[in-house]
Parts: C-alpha cells; structure tokens; sequence
C-alpha cells in the first residue's frame, strides 16, 4: 500500500549557514587555544564551503581573555575568495581593532534583558543602543557592513521568561540603526518551536523576515527543532557553531550552539542548498575537538565515527 505523500510546509531553497564557533565556541574555552589552532580551524571551515565565519571578536581581554589574540587570528588567515570573516564589535574601541584587522564584516551585541545586558557588555539596553550608533555609523563610513545580535530571546538567565514584544523592541532598534541582518539569540537554550515561533512572529511585524537570522543554543536538545520552525517561516539564515562548541561566558550553563553538522545534514535531507561539504564540515571538528581533548558535541559527527 502506498501511504499518501504528507504536506510539506514551504521551506526555503538556499540557507545561509553562518559559522560562530571560533568565536562563540572558543569564547568560551577554560583555556586558551592556540592562535595557530583558531587560525587552522577557520581555514578549515572556509574549506568546508563556509560562506560567513566569525573568526574573532574585539572586546576587552580582562573580559573575554579568550578572544584576546583576535587581531593575529586575521593577520594569520590565509583568506578564501568569497568568505566573509566577521568580528564582534562592543564598541568603537572594538570597531578599531577590527578594521585595522581587515575584518569583512562586524557586529555588534545587544540583548533583550536587562540583566543580561549589564553582565554581558556592563550597560543597560539603552546605553548599549546609544554605544551601537558611533560604531553603526564609522562602519558604515568604512564600507563595513554591521550584524546585530539580541541575546535571550526565549529566555534570560537572570530574568527568566522574555517578552517577544522585548526582543522586537531592540531587533527593531537595531534594523533602524542600519544593522543589515538581525540574528536572534537563544542565548541558554530554553526555547521550544511553539515559542521560537512566536517570538519570530513578534520580530517579524517589525523587521523584514530575509533580515532575520536565527542562533539556537542546544542546551536542552530544542535547537534543530526550533529551527526547523523556523525555517518553516521563511527564515533562511542560521547561525550554528562546528562540532557544538561553545556557550557564552556571561550565561552560566549555557551550553554550545547547534552543532554545524546536524544542522547541515538537517538542511541536506531537506534538499535545501547551503554549498557546505559534510565531510569537510565533520573533519573541521574532529580537527577543533581533537586540538581541545574532548569528544565533538555534533551527533551527526559521532554517528560518522568521530570520537
Ligand atoms: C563592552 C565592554 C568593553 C565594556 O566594559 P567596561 O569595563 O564597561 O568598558 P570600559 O570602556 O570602561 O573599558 C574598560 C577597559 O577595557 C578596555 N576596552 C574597552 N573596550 C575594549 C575593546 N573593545 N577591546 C579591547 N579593550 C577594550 C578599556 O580600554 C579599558 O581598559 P583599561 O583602561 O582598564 O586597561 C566589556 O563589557 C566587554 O568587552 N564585554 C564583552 C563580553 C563578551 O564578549 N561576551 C560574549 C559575546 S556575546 C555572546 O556570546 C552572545 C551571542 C552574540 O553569541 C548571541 C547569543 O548567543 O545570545
């Protein structure tokens, strides 16, 4: 018996995967990692097919020690044709450093809680969006597109439950301000579909859905489900993280973005292009999490013989 074929939402055609984990993954390492290590790790996942890599991040070393050797990453990159590497930029002082370093793209960070945002960038929502509007303005004068990050869209570590109505409020901002993407944050995981949806739904009155990014953390194993509503709402730009690497250092417990792997092998059973090679993507992190003494977070690099 042939069982009817089940409908299928739409879904888009291409995703933009953008790759976080030499930042947002290594950000969070106890100790530092080589900067031969980082280097070797990005030219890895640009070899992989990786359109966007952050590579780096200018913020303050007594802060983030581990991004402190941002500015040799860059020098150090053998660069691919067609990659972008980006930065993260807190500040003007930040937007200096990466523009001395070449960086093709930068961004900057806000959240959606309040208590998120004094612990993470050591202001309050608004001083945050009055400190985004100088570096908005001298990447622009550089010819340097600028991200924005909202952390804590379905929930703060201090706060607990976020308002979509929040995250639209600063996402909003954000855009306004000439932000050319807004990548959502689900900084410690807790969303599920049913939320990651409405959330979006609340972002997407306000700012144009292509503009929308999504940036799951699997900390309670929601991520690829979340994304996939998400994807079933047009949105097409995800931000994953090789081997599930990482967390943020100013959320206790937050574990590692979706791993690069399951999303790409996700997406690939879709039949939605990405121009990301698996094996290539699997040997990226068997290389980061080899060079890191640890087993890969990637389920799909694990099924595939990685330790
Ligand atoms: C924003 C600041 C700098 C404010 O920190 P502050 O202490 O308020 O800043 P300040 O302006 O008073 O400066 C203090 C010192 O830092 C220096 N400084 C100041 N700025 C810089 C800079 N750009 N680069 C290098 N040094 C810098 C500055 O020169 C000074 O040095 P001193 O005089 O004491 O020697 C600090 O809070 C900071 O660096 N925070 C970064 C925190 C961070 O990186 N968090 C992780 C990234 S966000 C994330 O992971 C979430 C995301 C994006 O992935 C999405 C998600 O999952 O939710």
């Amino acid at each position: 018996m042939t069982l009817p074929a089940l409908p299928r939402p739409a879904l888009p055609a291409f995703v933009r995967m953008v790759e976080v984990g030499p930042r947002d993954g290594l950000q969070n390492e106890k100790t530092i990692v080589p900067t031969t290590v980082k280097i070797a790790l990005v030219e890895k996942l640009a070899d992989a097919g990786l359109s966007v890599i952050e590579a780096g991040s200018f913020v303050s070393p007594k802060w983030v020690p581990q991004m402190g050797d941002s500015a040799e990453v860059f020098a150090g990159l053998a660069r691919k044709p067609g990659v972008r590497y980006a930065a993260l930029t807190p500040n003007l002082k930040g937007l200096e450093g990466a523009l001395a370093a070449k960086a093709d793209e930068v961004a900057v960070f806000g959240a959606a809680s309040e208590s998120f945002s004094q612990k993470n960038i050591n202001c309050s929502i608004a001083e945050s969006l009055d400190r985004f509007a100088p570096v908005m303005e001298q990447a622009k004068a550089a010819g340097v597109p600028v991200r924005g990050y909202v952390s804590c869209v379905l929930g703060c570590p201090y706060e607990g439950e976020i308002a979509p109505s929040a995250v639209a409020e600063v996402a909003a901002r954000l855009y306004a301000m000439g932000c050319y993407e807004i990548s959502l944050g689900d900084t410690i995981g807790t969303g599920t579909p049913a939320k990651a949806q409405a959330m979006i739904a609340a972002v997407a009155a306000r700012v144009p859905m292509d503009k929308i990014a999504v940036h799951f953390h699997d900390t309670y194993g929601q991520a690829l489900a979340n994304l996939y509503a998400a994807l079933t709402m047009g949105v097409a730009v995800v931000d994953s993280s090789v081997a599930g690497l990482g967390g943020c250092p100013y959320a206790k417990g937050a574990s590692g973005n979706v791993a690069s792997e399951d999303v790409l092998y996700m997406l690939n059973g879709l039949g939605i292009e990405t121009g990301v090679d698996l094996d290539r993507l699997i040997a990226a992190g068997a290389f980061i999490s080899d060079a890191l003494g640890r087993p890969t977070a990637s389920k799909v690099a694990r099924a595939r013989g990685c330790a």
